[in-house]
């Protein structure tokens, strides 16, 4: 089975957070399913550096308003189709903003016609090569659908997944031309969102499956609140909206054969990760110590729980815990970090950037990796903790509520338990599970136990990928029946 795929973001070539780790984990693990993903991305200056064997598929002299060519070639063992258009992606660093922050005014512009070449290799413009199923994520790829329906075509089917409700593409009503949508298009049954163009919402309302990175985040976003605006037309899927929870790539996120480390570990020589967490004492210039060391690997935002942390911190110091933030975003958020940092100097230390080797070695030497998130579709951050021993503090939301078993009296009798949720979200909450972790780190061997149980889940995307493959499968099915 074929699967096209379409991202604006594919790790290792172009990442700003976890929809990056999902797109380039996913093909390889569905080619254990018997499912061949390629995959469409932008040409960003990193992507197409990384090329190789590149063939051009198709040349336009103009193609929503810029001169393009479609490429097809593999990079980091990945097969793509990458769209090259010098005057929309040819831009270096982040791929929805530029050095000022604010997003590329063209961004409309940019992923429609991203979504627009999915449909035309979608609908067999480039054959022999012809899908079986498309595969959108998030806004960026989400017209790919509405282009598919108004184009007339009901095949290939499409799923659309959803990795933060809280980023919908939100533009507006005149641009419905210009990114080659017809008039009737503009409706509340279209693509008409709040007064504009909803790209996420197009994709909702016309994609064949919806699904989003775990069960308990697609239950919540039918919810008003956290289904910020689409809950009502969510609702509407019923079961053609699923929750799939993330799988890991256990092979870049390995204790036991990690780089970034200073000594490698497995559940057998836990005592070795103190040579990591000295040298993450070290990173962050922090006074070395026994005590327990909280770490934190996020982007700097509300949905992060960030502004809790915060007026948290000085509690957490005063429990005996020391902290190590690696993260970059919002700037009041940084200011607000480096000021608790200097009142607290070798008990907090922040790197605020973006580090892929740093995080691991948070993952490889802190205790506990905090994720206090307000709303969290899958969170991986806590996964990666899971496999490194590095146990989660978790508010009780999304993924988190369904990938860490709190350590209750029940779970740890029964063994299962992985690590701490919280709910609400709030200071005195987050206070009252610092000090449940202190507490229970104490206890020596029950720490450990719970490490090893932890480090011994099967995260990996081989397990995950399958429900994908039958996601796929029954689309498929239904039409050869
Ligand atoms: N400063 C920094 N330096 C180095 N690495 C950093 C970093 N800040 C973040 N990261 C990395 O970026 C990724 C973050 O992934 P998450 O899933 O935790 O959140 P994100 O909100 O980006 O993803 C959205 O999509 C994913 C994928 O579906 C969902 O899991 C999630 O809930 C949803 O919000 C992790 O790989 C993490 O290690």
């Amino acid at each position: 089975m074929q699967v096209l795929a379409v991202a604006s973001e594919i790790f290792p070539l172009i990442k700003t957070g976890g929809l990056a780790d999902v797109v380039g984990g996913l093909p390889p693990a569905l080619a254990h399913h018997g499912v061949e993903v390629r995959t469409l991305v932008p040409g960003y200056p990193s992507v197409l550096r990384a090329l190789e064997g590149t063939t051009v598929v198709a040349e336009y002299g103009y193609f929503f308003g810029a001169f393009c060519k479609l490429l097809s070639g593999r990079a980091a063992g990945l097969d793509l189709f990458v769209l090259e258009a010098p005057q929309l992606f040819w831009r270096e660093g982040n791929p929805y903003s530029g050095p000022d922050g604010q997003p590329w005014p063209d961004n409309s512009v940019r992923f429609a016609a991203l979504a627009h070449m999915a449909y035309l290799i979608a609908r067999g413009d480039f054959g022999p090569y012809v899908p079986d199923v498309l595969h959108a994520h998030d806004w960026q790829a989400a017209l790919a659908p509405a282009y598919l329906h108004y184009g007339g075509r009901s095949r290939p089917r499409s799923v659309l997944t959803i990795h933060n409700l809280a980023f919908q593409g939100q533009f507006s009503r005149d641009l419905l031309y210009a990114i080659g949508l017809p008039g009737d298009a503009y409706s509340l049954d279209g693509v008409e969102y709040y007064g504009g163009i909803g790209y996420l919402k197009s994709g909702i309302r016309f994609a064949d499956r919806v699904t989003t990175v775990s069960p308990r985040y697609a239950a919540e976003i039918c919810q008003p609140g956290a289904g910020m605006g689409l809950d009502g037309l969510l609702r509407q899927k019923g079961l053609a909206l699923s929750g799939i929870v993330n799988g890991i790539d256990v092979d870049t996120w390995n204790p036991a054969d990690d780089p970034a480390l200073a000594a490698t570990y497995t559940a057998d020589t836990l005592e070795l990760r103190a040579r990591n967490k000295a040298a993450l004492e070290g990173r962050f210039a922090l006074v070395p110590g026994d005590g327990p060391l909280i770490g934190l690997i996020t982007r700097l935002s509300w949905q992060k729980g960030m502004d809790i942390v915060i007026e948290a911190l000085p509690s957490i110091i005063a429990a005996g815990c020391r902290v190590v933030v690696l993260g970059t975003g919002d700037a009041p958020l940084e200011a607000a970090l480096a000021k608790a940092s200097a009142a607290h100097p070798g008990q907090i230390g922040v790197f605020a950037g973006y580090d892929e080797n740093l995080a691991h070695l948070v993952q490889g030497g802190a205790d506990a990796i905090l994720v206090p998130s307000r709303f969290e579709p899958c969170g991986l951050t806590q996964l990666y903790g899971l496999r490194y021993g590095c146990l989660p503090i978790v508010s009780r939301v999304g993924g988190l509520f369904d990938t860490v078993i709190d350590a209750n009296a029940a779970a740890r009798e029964q063994g299962v338990a992985t690590g701490i949720q919280f709910e609400p979200v709030t200071r005195e909450a987050l206070e009252a599970a610092i000090e449940r972790f202190v507490a229970l780190y104490a206890d020596a061997p029950a720490w450990r136990a719970m490490q090893r149980q932890a480090m011994s889940l099967d995260l990996s995307w081989t397990r995950r990928a399958g429900a994908y493959a039958a996601l796929f499968r029954s689309l498929v099915e239904v039409d050869s029946a």
